[in-house]
Order: structure tokens, then sequence, then C-alpha cells
């Protein structure tokens, strides 16, 4: 579901205040308000919008202690941007609706069935940006003109239509172009005063104030504060204007050098406050006036205000949006602790939190209008952002301000400005005096010339000579002589009138000469005031230069000395290079030399440490070969023993059989006797097979004996083969770190030594041009290598 654009009926009379002297207690109470949450509403007086046009309704310039005032609330003015081509596609859900009375705005049902309402002066939806002006902007503007402060700000969340309220496009044109053509039309509707505008442009990025059409890097812009003025910042270039078309070009110039970036939110997301201040001052022209020659002195602020924003995805713009969420929050404070002031709390008002505050010190201080256009996304998803704004809406609409007409009887500008204009017309009168006077001269000598060419015209002595002659009658008037002088006269007469014909052309000429060099005259005064303005441009410029050019010596001769000293240092250096090469080349070839050295010691070590894996191998083999026999040995001595106990067997069973036969030898003798013999033979064999049996088994043992010896010897010349062996692997060793260690603290030099070349290279660099990135990619390469054999050995 989409936000249906609500069709408005904001008849801007409901929320324009009017000016008055009434005290606070004259202010009606605020209106009534629907739903939950109430902000007092500015007090609703029956005052047309365009009353401001009239100078008539502003209270006339007096010197009277008691000034006239507006009092009012803070105007607020909540606009609702429509949904863009991207929340469109993805279908995003519309989280607020406007209405059902005039200036109420509400967050649409929620499951939870909790809907937060709010009322403001004014809400808007939709494209139209001169809807914007007129509800809340036009009539502060208008006031400016009349001597009033006024400051118009826009304040969101990022991407929700504050550049687009203020700067507009151009189908729709924003609140700052089309404040400037009110400042214009009002000088037109006005001709009874004379009036002067003077512009500056600044922006504050990162709690920095920039000068965005001054050279910041030529004067810093910084806050000031005194009793007349405020706190206002210094060092800001100023452009007079005299159009509206001047000051649209002074924008320009400073948007090319506003921060604008790309973010998560928004493709040109302002990353900085920008403040575009307009001085106004005014006179009347007529001297005889109660104003008495002062002048009205007023400042219309028009600011876009950085949005609020979550944390971007980049590193620049998430930092750029900490100062700007801090700023903000400052604001929020500030306004917060204007309303505890207000309700006669005692609090401090911490102007001095963020630069932001700082600069809007004076206008938030109550001697200014206020106008704010709060904006706000559309989506549920910006819902949490959209309440905070409405909420600083909210609260921001509590602040009252009370703006005074500003008048000053000396220093202004404007007159500054109409007292050289007054010298420089005072000259050129004269000048033109001068001129007519010159003209006239000419133009005399031209007729006398002209008359003394002509054909005997009657001169004028002869004419009054005939007069004479008629007047005293010294001689007889006859008909002739009366028709002589008739004809001289008509000749006369003829010849003045075609003087007076060339007289009149002359003058006709003369006429639009004149014409032509006031044309000229009033042409050159415009170019003069054009003149001044570039010459008070350039003056700056030049005193600028001339501090830079002092500067500039000053480097100069500050770096002809180091010029000097890096030349001593670069022959000192060269020579120090060469003999730090030679040293590095040594180093080198020694470090081959240990590194081949190591090489060999490495191979003997690998070779030894062969030998020792054989010589385990042999015992390992010896040692089975030697378990095998012992085995053997020891399987035959079972046997044996086995034979022997059976011999024994035999034998005892010999010598039971031969107890029993004995018995039975008593029967018969012979037979025992017989028996005794095969007895003692059988017993005989008996023993000496028993004397073999046992030889052998001896014989065995013996070998088994000789065995365990020679095995026995064998261990031990292993064990001592063994033992030699490890002390010449430790010795080995022992070399090899040794070894190591040396070559370590010899690239540790040579590394040093590097880095003092490079340094030295450095410094000659600058002079000398020398190009030293080879060696300080040696250095690296040193360090890397330093680092990995340091690492190898500590593993
Ligand atoms: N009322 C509107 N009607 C039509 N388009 C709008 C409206 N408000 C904003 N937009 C568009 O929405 C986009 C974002 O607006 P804008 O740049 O003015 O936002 P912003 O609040 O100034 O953002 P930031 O704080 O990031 O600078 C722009 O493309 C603008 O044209």
């Amino acid at each position: 579901m989409m936000i249906r654009p609500r069709s408005l009926n904001l008849t801007p009379t409901s929320s324009f205040s009017t000016i008055t002297t009434a005290t606070l207690s004259n202010i009606p109470p605020s209106s009534s308000v629907v739903g939950p949450v109430s902000p007092p509403a500015t007090p609703l007086l029956p005052s047309s919008p365009d009353s401001m046009a009239s100078p008539s309704i502003f209270p006339s310039p007096t010197n009277s202690s008691r000034s006239m005032s507006i009092r009012e609330n803070v105007q607020v003015v909540v606009r609702l941007r429509p949904p863009s081509t991207k929340e469109r596609a993805q279908s995003e859900e519309p989280c607020w609706h406007i209405g059902p009375d005039p200036g109420m705005i509400q967050q649409l049902q929620t499951r939870k069935n909790q809907t937060a309402v709010f009322q403001y002066d004014s809400v808007v939806s939709g494209v139209d940006n001169k809807l914007v002006y007129d509800t809340g902007i036009g009539n502060l503007v208008r006031s400016t003109m009349a001597g009033y402060n006024g400051t118009v700000f826009a304040y969101g969340q990022t991407a929700s239509g504050k550049t687009y309220t203020m700067m507009g496009t151009h189908d729709q044109p924003g609140v700052i172009p089309r404040a400037i053509d009110e400042l214009f039309a009002y000088i037109e509707e006005n001709p009874g005063r004379e009036f002067m505008l003077r512009v500056s442009y600044l922006e504050i990025y990162k709690e920095k104030i920039r000068d965005l059409i001054g050279d910041n890097d030529q004067v810093i812009p910084e806050i000031r504060e005194d009793k007349k003025r405020g706190v206002y910042v210094r060092n800001l270039r100023e452009v007079i204007v005299t159009s509206a078309q001047q000051v649209l070009d002074v924008i320009k110039q400073g948007e090319d050098n506003r921060h604008i970036s790309a973010t998560d939110y928004n493709t040109e997301s302002s990353r900085s406050h920008t403040i575009l201040q307009i001085v106004i001052e005014s006179r009347s022209k007529d001297v005889f006036t109660t104003d008495q020659g002062s002048v009205r002195v007023s400042q219309l602020n028009l600011i876009d205000l950085a949005g609020s924003e979550k944390a971007t995805s980049d590193l620049d713009r998430r930092q750029e949006g900490g100062y700007i969420n801090k700023s903000l929050l400052a604001l929020g404070n500030v306004i917060s602790q204007l309303i505890n002031k207000m309700n006669n709390e005692k609090v401090h008002v911490q102007y001095r939190s963020s630069t932001l505050t700082r600069v809007l010190q004076t206008a938030l201080s109550g001697n200014a209008r206020i106008s704010i256009v709060c904006t706000i996304n559309p989506t549920w998803k910006s819902k949490d952002e959209s309440l905070n704004t409405l909420r600083f809406a909210q609260r921001a609409k509590q602040i009252r301000t009370s703006a005074k007409m500003t008048k000053i009887n000396e220093h202004s500008e404007l007159q500054k400005c109409l007292s050289t204009i007054a010298e420089l017309q005072t000259r050129m009168q004269e000048k033109t005096e001068q001129e007519f006077e010159t003209k006239e001269r000419l133009s005399h000598l031209l007729s006398l010339i002209l008359t003394s060419s002509k054909n005997a015209p009657p001169t004028v002595a002869a004419v009054s000579k005939l007069a004479d002659r008629v007047v005293t009658g010294d001689s007889i008037l006859s008909h002739s002589t009366m028709q002589e002088v008739f004809a001289q006269c008509e000749q006369g007469l003829t010849a003045t009138r075609e003087e007076m014909v060339e007289l009149q052309q002359s003058l006709e000429t003369e006429r639009k000469k004149t014409i032509e060099q006031k044309t000229l005259m009033k042409e050159q005064e415009r170019q003069i005031q054009t003149y001044t303005q570039t010459v008070a441009d350039l003056e700056f410029q030049i005193s600028s230069c001339e501090k830079e050019i002092e500067e500039l010596e000053l480097k100069l001769s500050t770096s002809n000395d180091a010029c000097t000293d890096l030349e001593t240092q670069l022959s000192t250096s060269n020579r120090d290079r060469d003999e730090y090469a030679q040293q590095v080349e040594e180093y080198r070839e020694h470090i081959k030399e240990l590194t081949s050295r190591m090489a060999s010691l490495e191979n003997e070590l690998v070779s030894s440490q062969e030998k020792q894996d054989d010589l385990v191998q042999v015992i390992v083999t010896k040692e089975g070969e030697d378990n095998e026999r012992v085995e053997e040995l020891k399987k035959l001595t079972e046997s044996l023993q086995e034979q022997v106990t059976l011999l024994q067997e035999q034998l005892e069973e010999s010598t039971t059989l031969s107890e029993s036969s004995s018995s039975s030898m008593t029967s018969t003798s012979s037979l025992k006797h017989r028996h005794e013999q095969q007895q003692q033979q059988q017993q005989i064999e008996k023993a000496s097979r028993m004397e073999e049996l046992e030889k052998e088994l001896a014989t065995c043992m013996q070998s088994l004996d000789d065995k365990t010896t020679k095995s026995i010897v064998i261990e031990k010349e292993l064990a001592l083969c063994m033992k030699s062996l490890q002390e010449k692997t430790a010795e080995l060793l022992m070399t090899k770190k040794q070894l190591e260690k040396e070559q370590y603290e010899r690239q540790s030099e040579l590394l040093t030594m590097t880095i003092q070349t490079s340094k030295l290279d450095d410094n000659n660099k600058r002079n000398s041009r020398l190009n030293i990135p080879v060696l300080y990619g040696g250095a690296w390469t040193m360090i890397a290598a330093t680092a990995m054999y340091a690492y190898s050995i500590s593993s």
C-alpha cells in the first residue's frame, strides 16, 4: 500500500503570527491538540500571509527604547517525502497518515493497535516546494527585509528530502531560490528605501567551519562573540549582491566546494551542514523620516543540515556520520535546555557543545524568527528515525522567540557605501559643471566665428549707428534714406533669423549630446560602483597576496638556509654514503663467505648424521643377529638339558633295574654276572655319552659367553662411537649457531647502515633529486630477510 498524497488545504493564514509589542501573556493559549502528543501551537492570528509584503505592516523605524518585536513560537512544517522508485519497487509499507485535522500526522495502526499522533503548524507531502515555502517560510523571509533576523532550516534523517526542500530542482525551486527571488521582489516593491545585501556561504564539516566561497588556505573562518553582533563567524568572504542571479552564482560557486558523497542511503548525501547567510541593510531614501538616517540591519540564515543516519558500511562515511549525529544531538539538547529555561528552570544552555549550536547561538537565543522544515521518510523501515525527527519537531515547536528590529546609526556597510556614492556623485557633478561651462564658451566662440564669416551682415555697431541716425535725425530723413534704413534693417533681421535657426540647430545638437553624456554618466556611475567593488575585492586580494608574498619570502629565506645546510649535509652524506657502500660491499662479501662456510658445515652435519644413522642401523642389525643367536643357543641349551634330563632318567631307571635285578642275581649267578657286565657296559656308554654331551654343552656355553662378551664390547664401542658422534654434532651445531649469530649481527649492522644511507639519500633527494626507492627497496628486503631469519632462529 502506498501513501496517498493528501489534498492539503493549508491556508497559510492559520499559522502566521503577527507583529506585536505585546508581552508573552498576550499570546493566545495553545490550540486544541488531538491525540496523545500535544505541542503548543503558534498563536493563530488572522493576519494575511502577504501582509509582510507591505512595509506598512512593520513597525516604523524609531529610536525609541521600546523596540518593536515579533513574538511567536518556532514555526514547524513537517514534510513527508513521496516513496522513492526503489521503495516502490520493493513494495515497502507506508508508515504515516496525514490528517484528519490540518497540521496532524499519525503513525498507521500497528498490530498492537498503538499509534502516535503529532500536531504541528502544518504537514505537507508531495513534490510541491512552493507549498512548503508559502506555508511556513515566505512570511519570515519578507520580515527579514523589514529588519528582523530570520533562520530557516531543514532537519531530518538522511535521504528524507532536506536538500530537495532547501535547494529544490529545476522544475521545483526550493526554499533558497524562492527566498532570494522574494528579497529582490521586495526591493522592487519598496522604492522608498535603499537596500544593501551581502552574502556569505559556509559549511560545518567534521566540526570545522569552511568558507564555501572564500580561500580557506589564506583565512581561517572562526567563531567570535561581541556584545553588538552576538556570536558570528569571522573571516568569511562576503559578496555584495545587486541581483538574484548574483546570489545564485555565489551559491553555485559554494555548491561546487561542498562535501557531498554517496552513502548506503543516498547517492548524493550532504556530509556537512551548510549555511547561506544574507545580511540585509536598508535605509529610507527620505532623510526627513523619523528614521533620521538610521540603518536597519538583519540577517537571514538558510540552513541545510546534514542528515542523521545509522552506521554506513564505508569507514569515512561512518566517521562523518559520527560528527553529524553528534552535532544534531547537541542541537536537540540545546533545544530541550532552551525549553527548560523558558519554563523558568535554572539550566545552562550548552551552545558550545558543537560548532553547529555555537554558530546558531544568536538565532536560537531568541532574537530571530525561526522556521523549521522537518523531513521524514515514508516507510516503516525508517519508523524509528521518523519518530525521532517528529519528537525533535515537537520540542522545537515549544520554543518561543522574540525577534526585534535592529537599527544602527553608524558603522553600517550601507552607510559607508552610500557616503562613498555621494562623494562620487559630488565629484561627477563638479566635473559635469566644468564640462558644461567649457561647452558654453566653446559654442559662444563658435557662434562668433560663424557670425564673422557671414556675407557682410549688419553688425550690431552698424545697426546701432543707423538707429542713432534715425533717432537723432542729424540728417534729413528722406524717403530714400528711410528705404535704405529699412533695407538694412531687413537685411539685419534676415541674418539674425538665420543665425537663430543655426543657433537652434546647434542647441538641439548640444541637447542631444547632453542626453548622451547623461546616459554615459549613468553608465559610468554604474561602472564606478562595479569598479569600487572590484577595487575593494582587488585590495583585499592584494593584501592577501602581499601577506602571501611576505610569507613566501620568509619561507624562501628559510628554505635557502635549509638549502645551504642540506647542501653541506649532501656532500657529507655523499661521502658517508660511499663509505657505507664500501662497508656494505665488504659485509656482503663476509656474509657470502659465512654463508658458504655454513653450507659446508651443514653438509658435514648432514653426512655425520647419515653416518650416525648407518651406525644405528648396524647396531640394530647386530642386536637382531645376536638376539637370534642367543635364541638359538637358548634352544640348544634347552634341548641339551632335555637330553641330560632324559639320560639322568634313563640312568635312574637303569639303577632301579640293577637294584631289582640284584635280587634275581642271587638265583642265577651266571646270568647275574652277564647282566652286570651288560649293565657296566651300558653305564660306561652312558657316562661317555654324558661326558660328550656335557662337553658339547660347555662348548656351547663358552661360545655363548664369548658372543655375549663380544656383543658387550661391540655395545661399548658403539656407545663410545655414539657419544663422540653426539659431541661432534653438538659442536657442529654450536659452530653453526655462532656463525648464524655472527651473520645476523652483520645483517643488522648492514640494515642500520642501509637505513642511514636511505635517510641521507632522502635528504639528498630533496636537493639533488636523487632517486632512492631502490635503496628503500633494498632496506625493506633486508628487513624482511632479517625478520624471516629471526623467526627461523626462534622456531
Ligand atoms: N518531496 C520530494 N519529492 C520528490 N522527491 C524527493 C522529495 N524529497 C526528496 N526527494 C528525493 O529523494 C532523494 C533524497 O533527497 P535529499 O538528497 O534531498 O535528502 P537529504 O535529506 O538532503 O539527504 P542527506 O541528509 O543524505 O543529504 C533525492 O533524490 C530527492 O530528489
